[in-house]
């Protein structure tokens, strides 16, 4: 059986906070706001995993108004979903994420994080893409205001 699932996560810039995204601490004059490290990245491809599953979503899950998941490792949360689909039978088939953000530049860690996420997926670095884009400046990422997420993801049942 094969199960397809999509993520989708906002967070916002602000100053005086890390810009930690798909588990790279981003050198950047602004960082992004949330109960977790507000890893943008890790958690949408936490959604789209929990969604291949039928499992709920993120907050289902690790709720923001719990005191155990403030500041949390977002990674630690990945790899605690992952362990579901371990336990349901299912290995990644493939991952292709996409980060929107009008800055920092993404490139250069973009590298890492797909090592880290392939890692965390007990994958091969070739099942996971990782791509970043602007929005042209227009709307909230354009702004600067917030970084944007998506992901899809195929896991394959054997
Ligand atoms: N935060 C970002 C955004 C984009 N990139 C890279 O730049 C390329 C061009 O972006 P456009 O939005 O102008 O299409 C894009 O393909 C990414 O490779 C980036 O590194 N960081
Ligand atoms: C990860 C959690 C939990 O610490 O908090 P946030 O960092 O605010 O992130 P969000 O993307 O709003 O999703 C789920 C939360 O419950």
């Amino acid at each position: 059986m094969i199960r397809v699932g999509q993520g989708f996560d906002v967070h916002q810039l602000t100053e005086g906070r890390k810009c930690i995204i798909g588990g790279v601490d981003i050198p950047y004059e602004k960082g992004l706001l949330g109960h977790s490290d507000a890893d943008v990245l890790l958690h949408a491809i936490t959604d789209a995993i929990l969604g291949a599953l039928g499992r709920g979503d993120i907050g289902t899950h690790f709720p923001d108004t719990d005191a155990a998941f403030k500041d949390a490792d977002s990674l630690e949360l990945l790899k605690e979903v992952w362990a579901f689909s371990k336990e349901a039978g299912f290995t990644l088939g493939n991952l292709d994420a996409t980060i929107i953000a009008q800055k920092p530049k993404m490139a250069p860690y973009i590298p890492q994080m797909a090592e880290i996420i392939a890692q965390a997926l007990e994958a091969d670095r070739s099942q996971v893409n990782v791509k970043a884009t602007t929005t042209e400046q227009l709307g909230f990422a354009g702004r600067g205001e917030g970084i944007a997420s998506q992901a899809v993801v195929l896991l394959i049942q054997k």
